[in-house]
């Protein structure tokens, strides 16, 4: 299986939230804030891309339809304190969503909601996926970002004034981007920086270490990639 495509297993990958409060940010015992953030959307709209874009400064050519869930990490040093997003890019199939749908949404700190502005759809079924977080007590307060995606190919089907409208009715700031054109790099760090910076400022920090946090990661050099945006 290839690193940038494994699926996590579910009870490995609950071990980090299983441990901590909700909502509360833990520290890994390099003393970095972890927040974990989940991206959700209809399948297709590019929530591997984006994460992976974001991870690893790269687009992700032919990748697979995520089977329940993947996630990957990226520490950010803001402000000389080192934050690690944990970023769950999550199946947008209902088939791949059934068993984890739960895990997902288990002390979450923040949301990315996708859509693929060329596909008019995926942009009409964001209220479903918003009302989903609202079942599973997804608190309002914690940072949730709305992302129209595939720029690249026009913005045909969703103009920005109809996303902009959808973005006011819920108070959740819009992004529109592209994870394949290159020169989109920015903008997409740009939604993962609001949120860190949004999430440095949420919580006190939380001084107790999780036992048996052994959360895996894809790939374990993301973790030493650190990006200095002081
Ligand atoms: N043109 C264009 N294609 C993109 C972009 N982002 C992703 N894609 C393509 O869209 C398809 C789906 O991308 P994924 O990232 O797998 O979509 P997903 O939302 O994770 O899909 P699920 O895993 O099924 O939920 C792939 O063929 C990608 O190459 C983009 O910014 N522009």
């Amino acid at each position: 299986m290839a690193a940038e495509h494994q699926n996590a297993d579910p009870d490995t990958a609950t071990v980090c939230d299983r441990d901590s409060l909700a909502n509360d940010s833990f520290q890994d015992s390099f003393q970095t804030r972890v927040f974990k953030i989940i991206v959700i959307g209809d399948s297709n709209v590019g929530k591997t891309c984006l994460t992976y874009r974001f991870c690893e400064a790269k687009f992700l050519k032919n990748p697979e339809a995520t089977i329940g869930v993947d996630f990957r990490e990226k520490t950010l040093e803001l402000g000389g304190e080192n934050i690690k997003l944990q970023i769950w890019d999550t199946a947008g199939q209902e088939r791949f969503r059934k068993s984890m749908v739960e895990h997902y949404y288990r002390s979450v700190h923040a949301v990315i909601f996708v859509y693929d502005v060329s596909n008019l759809a995926s942009f009409e079924n964001l209220p479903e996926w918003i009302e989903e977080c609202r079942r599973h007590s997804v608190p309002l307060n914690v940072p949730h970002i709305l992302v129209g995606n595939k720029c690249d190919l026009g913005r045909g089907e969703v103009p920005t004034s109809l996303a902009q409208r959808l973005a006011d009715s819920y108070n959740f700031p819009l992004f529109e981007t592209s994870a394949k054109d290159p020169a989109e790099k920015e903008h997409v760090d740009a939604i993962f920086l609001t949120l860190a910076h949004k999430l440095k400022n949420h919580k006190p920090l939380r001084l107790k270490q999780p036992s048996g946090s052994t959360a895996t990661p894809l790939t374990s050099e993301q973790e030493e990639k650190k990006l200095c945006f002081c």
